[in-house]
């Protein structure tokens, strides 16, 4: 079990069981100040202080032990000390369990249109209504902080694909300065904890530096960022075939941004613990169900008289008390019910999903099922 302390994490007991393939498939418990976390685990992301289209009790029936929060959304509105006054990210939007808050310079790149990356920090116009802000190290340490997050991400600097050697290297050395800031700027308590992110692209070399320029600041868990930015599942699945086992074996490992069932699976037999995505979620309110059947466009007219449910051994609403004719006609129709049901669908099928994975690893069986 890892527990997130401001200990170093004990040892892990990783219920790891060889794997044919890989030797690297490994299943475990992070204790948190808000509860465990079974590993591997998905985390539904809430951008906003909410999982679209969820309540979060539903968010909780699904499976989730944990979601995701962004720095960028939160501090942009309703403000980070405003969360804080009300009494912090947990209570604002009522979910008891783990949050993670991404650092925000993902979501800065990704999303403001005007914006200057300095030594200091990013300086960008709000996407909202343009108004300045600075994100550095410091600032998103704080901002997480005031949040209430339970697992804190370090600022970091998401190196796009594709990238050259030179260009990979300079992001990954600033990654590393703003690491070293993050971690100063953390307060650490007991039962929370703050992970850092190794860049480094598609390079072995620099994901090596990366990871012990960032294993010397004693994290108490570590991402691999700068990944599922493009550059498709061959590529990704190379780098993950030796980075995972650049970091500590006892600390937690998180794949940012990942992904697709098939992506968990091949990420997961590397080593991966941890995965968040906007897929299940987005794809859901798109109109796109993830079934064991592969996925099913329900607007496709094929299912406007189909009787029968996404997956008749479902224990979703969706699935549990209507058909697919229905959800086809409430996604056609825009209804907010079509969003709600398909997304309540498919958040249950990737924590059903990482279930199977952990009971697999548990058994030491071969869990290279495609779902
Ligand atoms: C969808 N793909 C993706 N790749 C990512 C890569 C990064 C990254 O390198 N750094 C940080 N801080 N966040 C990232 C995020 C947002 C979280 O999902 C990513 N998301
Ligand atoms: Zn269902």
């Amino acid at each position: 079990e890892v527990s997130i302390t401001k200990f170093p994490a004990d040892e892990r007991k990783i219920i790891a069981k060889a794997h044919d393939k890989y030797k690297k498939a490994r299943a475990g418990i992070i204790n948190t100040r808000h509860g465990q976390i079974h590993t591997p685990a998905f985390m539904p992301v809430g951008t906003k202080g909410t999982v679209k289209a969820m309540l979060p009790e539903s968010v909780q029936t699904t499976g989730a032990d944990i979601i995701l929060g962004n720095t960028y959304h939160l501090m942009l509105q309703p403000g980070a000390k405003r969360v804080f006054k009300l009494g912090g990210l947990h209570k604002f939007m009522n979910w008891s369990k783990p949050l993670l808050t991404d650092s925000g310079g993902f979501q800065v790149m990704s999303l403001s249109k005007l914006r200057k990356i300095t030594e200091e920090g990013v300086i960008f116009n709000s996407h909202i209504d343009g108004s300045k802000f600075m994100l550095s190290p410091e600032s998103s340490t704080e901002i997480q902080y005031l949040l209430g997050s339970t697992i804190t991400m370090a600022f970091d600097e998401c190196t796009p694909y594709p990238s050259t050697y030179e260009q990979a290297k300079s992001s990954m050395e600033l990654t590393s300065r703003w690491a070293k800031r993050s971690r100063k700027a953390f307060y650490s308590r007991d039962g929370y904890g703050q992970f850092g992110i190794i860049q480094g692209s598609i390079y072995n070399d620099l994901r090596l530096k990366s990871a012990l320029d960032l294993i010397e600041l004693d994290f108490e868990g570590y991402a691999i960022g700068g990944l599922a930015v493009g550059e498709g599942q061959e590529l990704m699945f190379k780098v993950l075939d030796y980075a995972p086992d650049l970091l500590p074996i006892n600390k937690p490992r998180y794949l940012m941004g990942v992904g697709k069932p098939a992506d968990i699976i091949g990420a997961v037999q590397r080593g991966i613990d941890m995965f968040d995505c906007v897929i299940p979620t987005r794809s859901g309110r798109n109109g796109q169900a993830f079934t064991k059947y592969g996925v099913v466009n329900i607007r496709n007219s094929k299912y406007k008289e189909d009787n029968t449910p996404l997956e008749e051994d479902c224990l979703c609403p969706a699935c549990k008390n209507y058909t697919k004719a229905y959800l086809h006609y409430l996604v056609k129709v825009k209804e907010i019910l079509g969003a709600m049901l398909m997304t309540w669908h498919n958040l249950m099928y990737f924590q059903k999903l990482m279930l199977r994975i952990r009971e697999y690893i548990a058994q030491g069986k071969d869990f290279d099922f495609i779902s």
